[in-house]
């Protein structure tokens, strides 16, 4: 029994290990956003969302989770690699990472994601960002107030979706702990749960668009 606790202890510790070397550099003490997502297409209403993040939310670094495939959609994406190289040249910023992070937790699911990454770097601040139309559905994700109750949000305004977004069952659950557009610098170093919407400037594209002008062949498949 002894020895069964030691193994699982060792194989936990050899995970962490092996995580954390996969992960972008990071100091100590840096405050990470997280930008989750299909990428399917990446556009430019992307970067320039996380141009935003930095600024509004003061944050040191960015990086993208290249979603293996979100849970909530039918079809499946374009394959990976094909997403994250599409990512890598639409986002070339000094403090931005393009990862593929959940394909090596082995998880699509952001509560799991963000577990992960706590336990693997304790020593971080991450903050969970996403656009207005997510706000407004994100009571369908898995475990979604434990995402609330333990990592700061930053929501960034996005065409069309607004009103939706401030009436949802998040934004209802969660008013008490809803920073003002002008804290949102105050955000990072909030005790969860702690969420801010900031009305950025927006760029009306999205992945669906590209896709349909024909600009982007469709993935069949959800993995490579
Ligand atoms: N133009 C935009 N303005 C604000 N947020 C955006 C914009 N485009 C994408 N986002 C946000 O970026 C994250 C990843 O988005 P995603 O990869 O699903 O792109 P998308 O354009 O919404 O794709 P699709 O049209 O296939 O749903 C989500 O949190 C989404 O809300
Ligand atoms: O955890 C979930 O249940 C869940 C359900 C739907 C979407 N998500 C995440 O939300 C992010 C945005 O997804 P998408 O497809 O809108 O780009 C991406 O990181 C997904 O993994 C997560």
């Amino acid at each position: 029994m002894a020895q069964d606790k030691t193994r699982t202890e060792d194989e936990t510790g050899l995970r962490v290990r092996s995580l954390r070397a996969l992960l972008p550099r990071a100091a100590p003490g840096q405050v990470i956003g997280l930008l989750g997502g299909s990428f399917d297409p990446a556009h430019e209403g992307h970067a320039h969302i996380t141009r935003e993040a930095l600024r509004r939310f003061d944050l040191d670094q960015v990086w993208w989770l290249v979603s293996p495939g979100n849970p909530l959609k039918q079809t499946g994406p374009a394959p990976l690699s094909k997403r994250m190289q599409r990512a890598r040249q639409v986002m070339q910023h000094p403090r931005v990472a393009v990862t593929d992070i959940e394909c090596a937790i082995g998880t699509r699911y952001t509560a799991q994601t963000l577990q992960t990454l706590q336990a693997v770097r304790p020593d971080l601040r991450f903050v969970w960002l996403m656009g207005a139309d997510n706000l407004a559905q994100v009571d369908q994700w898995q475990d979604w107030r434990w995402i609330f109750d333990h990592v700061p949000i930053g929501v960034l305004a996005r065409p069309g979706d607004r009103a939706a977004a401030r009436g949802s069952v998040a934004a209802k659950t969660y008013q008490f702990a809803r920073l003002r557009g002008r804290e949102s610098r105050l955000l990072a170093q909030s005790v969860a749960p702690a969420w801010c919407f900031v009305n950025v400037a927006m760029k009306d594209v999205s992945s669906t668009e590209i896709r349909a002008a024909g600009g982007w062949a469709n993935g069949a498949s959800a993995t490579d």
